[in-house]
């Protein structure tokens, strides 16, 4: 890395051996008008941030301390002219302003590289007040067929991606506030004695990718139904769990409610299973689609959960999945 050099012609902010907020602010411009990084400072800035997620536990533990929010989001999917709009709307990560985002920060929408790299730059920069649990997203398979791959390659190089992608392996899994309430990404289990010691104790390092069974592809792919019971996934991995469900994961773990996102709804949130299951999700108008709002939730050190929403704001014309590998070219690679 140290006889890499910055290519000619790049006019940005010099980044040294540590992260600064004005190199931030200069990438978060550079980011809105369409620039890149340096490819060093991209290898930087994914290098320093696995060696910190390594060494985070499979279950971060975190309280809010007097005088600090902590906003969690849900997927951003690339839709980086949105996540700018949620900072311009509730303010920036801070000492006082602390963020966790819950997975789902790529594919989809094209500007995926900004969002990872912003969102790793700010873990740098903050690792112990910024927060980022791994989603179904943060995996080869997804980002191979829905853009993030592609979109390494045509803006950096498959080395690149080759690096995020064991990042990706090495987040976190899941992040428990103030004891009360468990942030994952998906959701909860198909066996009721799953316990938070059963999460802490996950080697999440022994398995890259989450497969088609198990505790970690159950974090980042279960959905909730509004039916007791367990049910099949209309996603083809994974399972819904019901209200009981939940209740009893709450009840043995001593948590008020789990926060998980991974689904898009119309009002950006939605409380269910009776205010136990709680989804976030952070992308308005899905896919410059869907006619959803965004929301985030607000807690502070009173632990009470306070929704915000916001509106998709407009956006360069470049459509979501513009790097997405055809899938036959991709099945040819
Ligand atoms: O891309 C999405 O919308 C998404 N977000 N979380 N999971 C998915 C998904 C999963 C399987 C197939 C398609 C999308
Ligand atoms: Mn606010
Ligand atoms: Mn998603
Ligand atoms: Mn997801």
């Amino acid at each position: 890395l140290d006889s890499m050099v910055v290519e000619d012609g790049y006019d940005g902010a010099k980044l040294g051996s540590e992260m600064t907020q004005e190199f931030i602010d200069d990438m978060i411009e550079r980011f809105k008008n369409g620039k890149l990084l340096a490819k060093k400072y991209v290898y930087q800035i994914i290098i320093a941030v696995k060696k910190i997620v390594y060494d985070e536990p499979t279950m971060v533990e975190v309280e809010v301390p007097e005088g600090v929010e902590m906003t969690v989001c849900g997927d951003t999917h690339g839709q980086y002219f949105d996540l700018m709009e949620l900072f311009r709307r509730n303010g920036v990560p801070s000492d006082k302003h602390w963020y966790l985002f819950n997975g789902d920060f790529v594919d989809r929408g094209s500007w995926s590289t900004e969002i990872a790299l912003l969102l790793y730059a700010y873990k740098w920069l903050r690792p112990n007040n910024f927060f980022l649990n791994r989603g179904n997203h943060e995996t080869d398979d997804m980002n191979k067929v829905y853009g993030f791959e592609g979109e390494c390659k045509a803006k950096y190089n498959d080395r690149i991606f080759r690096l995020f992608s064991e990042s990706f392996s090495a987040l976190a899994l899941a992040t428990l506030i103030g004891s009360k309430y468990l942030v994952l990404h998906g959701g909860l289990f198909s066996d009721d004695k799953v316990t938070l010691d059963d999460i802490r104790k996950l080697n999440r390092h022994s398995q890259r990718q989450p497969g088609q069974s198990g505790l970690m592809m159950e974090m980042l792919w279960t959905d909730p139904q509004d039916e007791p019971g367990r049910g099949p996934s209309k996603r083809g991995v994974g399972m819904q769990f019901g209200p009981d469900v939940t209740k009893r994961f709450c009840e043995n773990n001593g948590l008020e409610a789990v926060i998980r996102s991974h689904e898009v709804r119309m009002d950006g949130y939605e409380v269910q299973h009776d205010g136990k299951c709680i989804t976030v999700f952070s992308a308005p108008r899905y896919c410059d689609s869907t006619e959803n709002r965004g929301a985030y939730i607000n807690i502070g050190p009173d632990y009470k959960l306070r929704y915000e929403q916001f509106d998709a704001v407009p956006h360069p014309n470049i459509r979501p999945m513009a790097y997405a590998q055809s899938s036959l070219m991709s099945s040819l690679m």
